[in-house]
């Protein structure tokens, strides 16, 4: 676990509808924070997801810290954190029980970190309300909360600032700056001051893909 964390993903490819929207992307990332940029459409959540394993692939390889996301996939998941852009949280569960489920998915428990996460977010006293009943931003927050559970490596979080109030945003280029030396930071925006705010280095969507190159 102490070699420099990377993401790499090897010409995925992914159809929908009769449109490849993943056409060969392919991309090698060290330690550092990244802005993943496009206009609407062109494949930057389905993307994301994918590298998560939340999307399958028609072809195409993803490792996560080297390890094959295909062949290992419960190993590269727990240094995986992700955060869609949309709640895919049932209405009627709450803020602990997706933390708790995330925590046991990877193999781990909610502890102090967490915790720290939580204050930071506002959203200690929150845990208990269940997300049909919190706003779009505090259920933002609480899937952001989730994807830095067990310490990732890797964190790809789809439109991190959208509908965060300013403290929250504070909050994240904070912590990117804290972690950008020890993980692979990804996020999806269209928001070119938070990215710039957030010391990101931009990366095209449309340069990732194989007809580009
Ligand atoms: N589950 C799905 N079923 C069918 N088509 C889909 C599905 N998910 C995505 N698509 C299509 O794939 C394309 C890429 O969508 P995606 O959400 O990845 O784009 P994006 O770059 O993230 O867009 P935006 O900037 O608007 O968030 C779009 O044409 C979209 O309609």
């Amino acid at each position: 676990m102490n070699a420099p964390a990377s993401l790499t993903a090897q010409d995925l490819r992914r159809t929908y509808g009769g449109r490849e929207v993943l056409r060969g992307a392919s991309l090698a990332l060290a330690a550092g924070v990244y802005a993943l940029r496009g206009p609407n459409g062109i494949g930057k959540s389905t993307l994301l997801a994918a590298l998560a394993g939340a999307v399958p692939l028609e072809a195409g390889e993803v490792r996560i810290d080297g390890i094959s996301l295909a062949s290992a996939p419960l190993a590269a998941k727990r240094r995986l954190g992700y955060a869609p852009d949309e709640s895919p949280v049932y209405p009627f569960v709450s803020g602990r029980t997706l933390l708790e489920f995330v925590a046991a998915t990877k193999g781990v428990r909610l502890g102090e970190a967490d915790r720290e996460t939580l204050r930071a977010l506002a959203l200690e006293t929150r845990t208990e309300i269940r997300f049909s009943a919190q706003s779009l931003g505090m259920q933002k927050k609480f899937l952001l909360a989730a994807a830095w559970i067990g310490a990732p490596r890797v964190l790809l979080l789809d439109e991190p600032s959208n509908g965060l109030d300013a403290s929250a945003r504070d909050y994240l280029c904070k912590r990117f700056a804290a972690e950008r030396e020890r993980c692979v930071i990804l996020f999806t925006t269209h928001d070119s001051r938070f990215a710039e705010r957030a010391g990101a280095a931009s990366i095209e969507m449309e340069t990732l893909f194989a007809d580009a190159r």
